[in-house]
């Protein structure tokens, strides 16, 4: 894995102040960031509102890096208060940033929620949480959180994932692989392309890893997108085993390609990385929680791209576990 730097994006202070008032003008108006349907339409509004500059720094991942990273937004690490115990502890904790990336997620698509995880909430709160040290969720730290797609096991699951960092003392990198920089053979290519197994729902999904109605269908982990090749991938979730001997290894493969092409992206106060989620695997590094309140604290908000063509045509017939996507705006 190198840290080689990450594409960056930095907003001037006029732009970054103006999205932060717009931010805290919706908070003074709601007194929440709670998105309710008034709210949302509020946010809706204020982001077709923005002019060119945010527009621009909004605009589509344009690397094969499939990532940037935002620069510019502030954060006062007084002001936001300690990091919450866990996502279900941090409502109002950090609102105006909460806000701000919800502007931000509007600006480049439509932010997503999931009724089952993080109780429907846009934006969800990354922080370890006592008792999960070892899961593969957004809730652990002591193990390497392995490189996966976001929600993988769905087919209506984001096109862009955003990090927006609170407050990251001990500098723990998030890692990023993306499928434009890996190279492999035409036969793995072909191989991985094929619907051979599934992707089942992770932890942080307990309802849909109950879901029985229908089998788990089996998808490809390779997709060649009109503009270049697109992933979904998720080994902690895919049962391998029952693949066969030549896909087994193909995978193999593509997972040491990931490894090799990993970047390690350290977040500080203010900065929102943003992933491209069909090109991009993203993990985390592990760490030692402290669990005093001065922890590793991101915020993540997910997003859709309407119009989108980079996954196949054949996920429209999935059942997605029972989970439904719900969008912030109606478009
Ligand atoms: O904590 C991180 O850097 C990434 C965690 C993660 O995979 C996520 O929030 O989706
Ligand atoms: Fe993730």
């Amino acid at each position: 894995m190198s840290t080689a730097a990450a594409p960056v994006r930095t907003l001037d202070d006029r732009t970054a102040s103006e999205l932060r008032l717009t931010a805290e003008k919706i908070l003074a108006e709601f007194g929440t960031s709670t998105a309710t349907p008034r709210l949302l339409a509020e946010v809706a509004q204020a982001a077709a509102g923005f002019g060119d500059t945010l527009r621009h720094h909004c605009r589509p991942v344009d690397t094969a890096d499939g990532l940037f990273v935002l620069r510019g937004l502030d954060v006062d690490g007084d002001a936001i208060g300690p990091t919450p115990s866990s996502w279900a502890t941090a409502d109002g904790c950090g609102a105006s940033f909460d806000l701000q990336l919800l502007l931000l997620a509007s600006v480049m698509g439509n932010p997503l929620a999931w009724e089952g995880q993080q109780d429907g909430r846009f934006i969800h709160n990354i922080v370890p949480a006592a008792g999960r040290e070892s899961e593969q969720t957004g809730a652990s730290s002591t193990v390497l959180l392995s490189p996966h797609t976001e929600d993988a096991f769905h087919p209506g699951r984001a096109h862009l994932l955003m990090l927006g960092c609170m407050r990251n003392p001990d500098g723990i990198a998030t890692t990023a692989a993306s499928i434009r920089k890996a190279r492999l053979t035409d036969e793995d290519i072909g191989l991985l392309s094929r619907p051979v197994v599934p992707i089942l729902p992770d932890d942080a999904y307990a309802e849909a890893q109950g879901y029985a109605a229908q089998a788990p269908p089996a998808v490809p982990t390779l997709f060649a997108a009109e503009e270049g090749p697109t992933l979904r991938f998720d080994p902690a979730y895919t049962p391998l085993d029952e693949a066969d001997e030549p896909y087994r290894s193909a995978y193999g493969r593509l997972t040491a390609e990931l490894a090799r092409v990993s970047v390690a992206v350290s977040l500080s106060p203010g900065e929102v990385l943003v992933v491209d989620n069909d090109l991009v695997v993203h993990g985390r590094v592990p760490f030692q929680a402290r669990y005093d309140g001065s922890d590793r604290w991101l915020k993540r908000a997910s997003v859709r791209v309407p119009g989108r063509r980079s996954r196949p045509l054949a996920e429209a017939r999935e059942h997605g576990y029972g989970q439904a996507a719900l969008e912030a705006h109606t478009s």
